[in-house]
């Protein structure tokens, strides 16, 4: 199945409201990277490692700020110039044109130099089956300072898994090594805690 048709199912047979706020129904709802409160960045000068990670309703960021806490690892969230709409529709009408096109949506962070981390964390919604757009422009632009790395993924997702998460990151960081991922349902992150644990005892 490709990812077209992947990103339809999700449409068509989420079974989730909008009011519940996961799944198909995970609207923007302003406390993400489409709000214009501040993006979460925490860098030191000592941290072997950092999580940077883009999430658009919220769930990927709850995951992002867990896991950087327990790694101590420093943290960034990624912006997007033009923000994703708060609907979802919409957000997967244009999300499916910039992956279609090869066009991924510019960023407007700050990317500080990545020299003293030996590992990167990326954090992720899944969209199509694979890496949110605004990820791929990341990695796409950083390539060079990413080469030697350990790096690592982790997503949320409605239910349908992380795709080719692996693949891709393995196809657009040649250089680097890539450990294995790890994806949640996003309903499912807080009865999942020992598979996160472990995940992360094995980075
Ligand atoms: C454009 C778009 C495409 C999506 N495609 C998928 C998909 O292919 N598979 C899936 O399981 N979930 C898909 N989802 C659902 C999100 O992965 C899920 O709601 C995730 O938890 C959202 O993370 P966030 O709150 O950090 O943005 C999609 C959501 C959007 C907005």
């Amino acid at each position: 199945m490709n990812n077209q048709n992947e990103e339809s199912t999700i449409e068509s047979s989420a079974t989730t409201s909008e009011s519940d706020n996961f799944g198909r129904g995970a609207i923007s709802d302003g406390k993400d990277t489409n709000a214009n409160e501040v993006p979460t960045k925490k860098l030191s000068n000592s941290a072997k490692s950092i999580v940077i990670y883009f999430s658009r309703s919220g769930h990927t960021e709850e995951l992002a700020k867990e896991i950087s806490e327990t790694t101590n690892s420093d943290i960034l969230e990624l912006q997007v110039k033009d923000p994703y709409p708060s609907n979802y529709e919409e957000t997967v009408d244009r999300a499916t044109y910039e992956r279609e096109n090869e066009l991924y949506p510019e960023l407007s962070t700050d990317i500080p130099d990545l020299t003293q981390y030996q590992t990167v964390i990326l954090g992720h919604p899944i969209w199509a089956m694979t890496l949110a757009n605004p990820m791929v422009t990341f990695i796409q632009k950083y390539e060079e300072e990413l080469e030697g790395k350990v790096i690592t993924s982790f997503s949320t997702n409605a239910g349908y898994g992380s795709g080719n998460t692996f693949e891709r990151l393995s196809e657009l960081l040649p250089q680097s090594k890539i450990e294995e991922v790890y994806t949640v349902e996003d309903r499912n992150a807080e009865k999942d805690k020992d598979n996160l644990k472990k995940w992360l005892s094995d980075l």
